[in-house]
């Protein structure tokens, strides 16, 4: 494992940085099903926030929708940029990135290869390309597995692989879909100091996670939806003792 200390304390007040991003009334329609309504987040730099709720309430939509992937109403300001209209494939040239909950790597390149090609948008020449997909290898503890094929890699190792694809694109915020949930608990370990150590490096990182203790441990602002709305948001603490919160919860099989 190479990841990089993740010691490093973070701020605890990120009410003085100001905004990365911001998205303010986001709403997602699918036919009368309305899956987000009128959400906002507001992501400082180095700050972690945490998406969690019941399944059905929204989560993967709401990120779908700050990263392009589906229609949404509402608006979206990176860097104070008006975003809400870029399709996917413009966010990572801005400094945006995410991880996508099943990961698809081209299974017979290898480890380097794959995350090669996330760094080709950033680096167009071959070597200074392998060069920084090195880097985003040595971040996420990859390094010495870079020329094996990733159809031989286990479940964690893809997971880091999927992380250091989207770090190749040189992200300032990342959205993390469930990179933890499935893991065993020393990889779960291996990833949260990954998260933490990227974090602490000034990145924004937004992610949805089943396992509630990963969520509460790792976030700095937790946002709790259900039916598509905001329930209740905050430190991971008053989230967490919130009873709207516990209600909703009841009953469901997250830990
Ligand atoms: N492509 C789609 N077409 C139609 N309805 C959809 C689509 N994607 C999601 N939905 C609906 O939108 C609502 C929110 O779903 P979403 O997957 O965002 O919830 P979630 O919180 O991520 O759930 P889970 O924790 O189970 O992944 C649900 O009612 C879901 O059925």
């Amino acid at each position: 494992m190479q990841a990089q200390n993740t010691q490093t304390a973070l701020p605890l007040d990120f009410s003085q940085v100001p905004p990365i991003l911001e998205a303010r009334n986001i709403t997602v329609t699918f036919g009368q099903n309305l899956a987000v309504s009128q959400v906002d987040l507001t992501l400082r730099p180095g700050e972690i926030i945490g998406l969690i709720g019941p399944n059905g309430a929204g989560k993967t939509t709401f990120f779908n929708a700050l990263t392009g992937f589906v229609r949404k109403t509402g608006t979206v300001t990176f860097q104070g940029r008006d975003i809400s209209n870029l399709p996917a494939y413009d966010l990572p040239r801005l400094g945006i990135a995410r991880t996508f909950q099943v990961e698809r790597p081209f299974e017979d390149m290898t480890v380097l290869e794959n995350v090669t090609i996330s760094s080709f948008l950033k680096h167009p020449a071959p070597k200074d390309a392998r060069t920084h997909a090195r880097e985003a290898l040595h971040r996420v503890g990859l390094l010495d597995r870079a020329e094996q094929k990733c159809s031989e890699l286990n479940l964690a190792r893809r997971r880091r692989l999927e992380v250091a694809k989207a770090l190749a694109l040189e992200p300032k915020v990342l959205f993390l879909d469930e990179v933890i949930a499935g893991l065993n608990p020393p990889a779960q370990a291996e990833m949260i100091q990954i998260i933490r150590g990227l974090a602490a490096e000034g990145m924004g990182i937004v992610m949805v996670e089943h396992i509630m203790k990963v969520i509460m441990s790792l976030s700095n602002h937790v946002i709790c939806l259900a039916f598509g709305k905001k329930l209740a948001e905050g430190t991971p603490q008053n989230v967490a003792r919130n009873p709207e919160v516990i209600t909703a919860y009841l009953g469901s099989d997250h830990d």
